[in-house]
């Protein structure tokens, strides 16, 4: 059938991927609204902007790490990921994450001043200038404004992260024909919930976020190849290792 034994039918599929993001979103929309305005001072980005780029990486990799740990959470409640095998669940993954983090980040990005919700403040790109990365840290605010013009509701949110993960076409799946059925009923969801918010056109601009998401990404990985290269030791020894388990 098109959905796991456990589930009836397509609004419980929705709601228990729409809970599993709630209590894995590590910081709820409401909250970060409040924080809006808090800004980083002159002498905090001066502070950020002198430390080595060794430092501001580890800094930013315990963080992605962090983040990337309430990914696996979220994944684990996904109905039918728990079902695939060991290997293929590492392998959605070990390419997935990282895409849903760049979907969850944009949750925390204002667009009227360009900041993103980064230790506790909201930060401007001048911010991480330290990780001499100019280029991914811009593709990241601009990925973050193109997620925010398309004003997703954290539901569509939710179904829009689940099927960034559950991706068929990932490489080396061992049982490819499962993760399908996974993928076909995330996808069911997902244009369930679009139909019932009378929002059809968003469909094929979420797909073209999927594509952006795909490019980012291997630009992601060829910085960390480049970084854990340039100073093998911070990247072997102290990156947590999940990160490593993830990336490496
Ligand atoms: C609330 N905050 C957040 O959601 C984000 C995600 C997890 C924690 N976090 C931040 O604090 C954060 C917010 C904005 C930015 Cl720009 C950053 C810095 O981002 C990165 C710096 C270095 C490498 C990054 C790489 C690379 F290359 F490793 F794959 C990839 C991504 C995507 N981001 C990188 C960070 Cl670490």
């Amino acid at each position: 059938s098109l959905y796991p034994h456990s589930l009836r039918n397509i609004d419980e599929l929705c709601a228990s991927i729409v809970r599993s993001h709630r209590e894995t979103s590590q910081y709820r929309v409401e909250e970060l609204q409040a924080l809006r305005w808090k800004l980083f001072s002159r002498e905090e980005i001066q502070a950020y902007q002198s430390k080595s780029v060794d430092e501001m990486w580890q800094h930013c990799a315990i963080r992605l790490t962090e983040a990337v740990q309430y990914v696996v959470e979220f994944a684990k409640h996904i109905p039918g990921f728990r079902m695939l095998s060991q290997n293929d669940q590492i392998a959605l993954l070990k390419t997935g994450s990282m895409e849903v983090v760049l979907v969850r980040m944009s949750r925390f990005f204002n667009t009227e001043n360009n900041t993103v919700f980064f230790d506790g403040k909201f930060a401007g790109t001048e911010v991480f200038k330290s990780l001499a990365c100019g280029d991914l840290i811009t593709a990241v605010f601009d990925f973050a404004h193109g997620m925010c013009a398309l004003k997703l509701t954290e539901q569509q949110i939710a179904l829009f992260s689940a099927l960034v993960l559950i991706n068929a076409d990932r490489p080396c799946l061992e049982d490819k024909g499962r993760v399908q059925r996974v993928q076909r009923s995330v996808e069911f969801g997902l244009t369930h919930i679009l139909h019932r918010d009378n929002q059809e056109s968003l469909m094929h601009k979420l797909y073209q976020r999927v594509a952006v998401l795909r490019s980012l990404c291997s630009l992601h990985m060829e910085k960390l190849r480049w970084f854990s290269q340039r100073y093998p030791l911070t990247a072997h020894s102290l990156f947590p290792p999940l990160y490593k388990e993830l990336f490496a």
